[in-house]
């Protein structure tokens, strides 16, 4: 199997801690992708992925599979280990609507702010910037993380009672944030002790 990806960006991060929960970092071979030199948007990457993001993965039979949750299931069910994607149809189903809400309302958030109303990827990538969105999207991601503080004062992770792919998609919204100036507000105590928690994670903390 291989991943296509550049190391450290947020959204192959989620593969990747994804990857080190089932103990399978091995398991794979990693290719990085020169996006910030736009080799994501060109021809042999398309091909891969026609909407230009990384990660993808690579089964061995040539399958290319794209999108981090769509990818995690796929780790999920492939490799043992705890399931971060839930095994009776409740656990399925919450673990995939906190999930959602965290892509939504903090990562993509993030990610769209940082693409509109900051630099961003620099003037060769962001070809169209919107700043008014960007600043829109700053805002929801702030009204995101205050849901999310929420949800973990009652409980001890995003989707109940275990870390899941729930919680792999918060913590990389997060860490995006660290690196675009969104940090979590100080009255959300709830948010920043789950964070400290989480960061102590092998697959993590590594
Ligand atoms: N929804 C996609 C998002 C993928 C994505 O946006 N990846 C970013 C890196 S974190 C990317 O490839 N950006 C390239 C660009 O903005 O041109 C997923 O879940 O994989």
């Amino acid at each position: 199997m291989i991943v296509y990806d550049v190391e450290n960006f947020p959204n192959p991060l989620r593969v990747r801690i994804a990857l080190a929960e089932k103990n399978a970092l091995d398991a794979v071979t990693f290719q990085p992708v020169d996006v910030m030199n736009g080799e994501h948007r060109r021809e042999a990457f398309l091909n891969k992925n026609p909407f230009a993001g990384v990660p993808v993965l690579e089964l061995d039979d040539g399958t290319y599979i794209a999108e981090c949750t769509a990818i995690t299931e796929y780790i999920d069910h492939h490799f043992a280990g705890p399931s971060l994607t839930g095994e009776t149809a409740k656990e399925r189903a919450v673990i995939s609507m906190m999930q959602r809400r965290a892509e939504t309302q903090v990562l993509d958030a993030i990610a769209t702010y940082f693409h509109h109303a900051t630099d961003g990827l620099g003037p060769a990538l962001e070809t169209y910037q919107n700043i008014d969105w960007g600043q829109k999207q700053h805002t929801r991601a702030l009204a995101g993380l205050a849901y999310f503080d929420n949800i973990l004062a009652e409980q001890p992770y995003v989707a109940g009672e275990a870390f899941t792919m729930a919680d792999i998609t918060l913590w990389c919204g997060l860490v995006f944030g660290g690196f675009c100036n969104v940090s979590i507000p100080g009255d959300l105590t709830h948010l920043q002790a789950w964070y400290e928690r989480v960061a102590k994670r092998p697959s993590i903390a590594a």
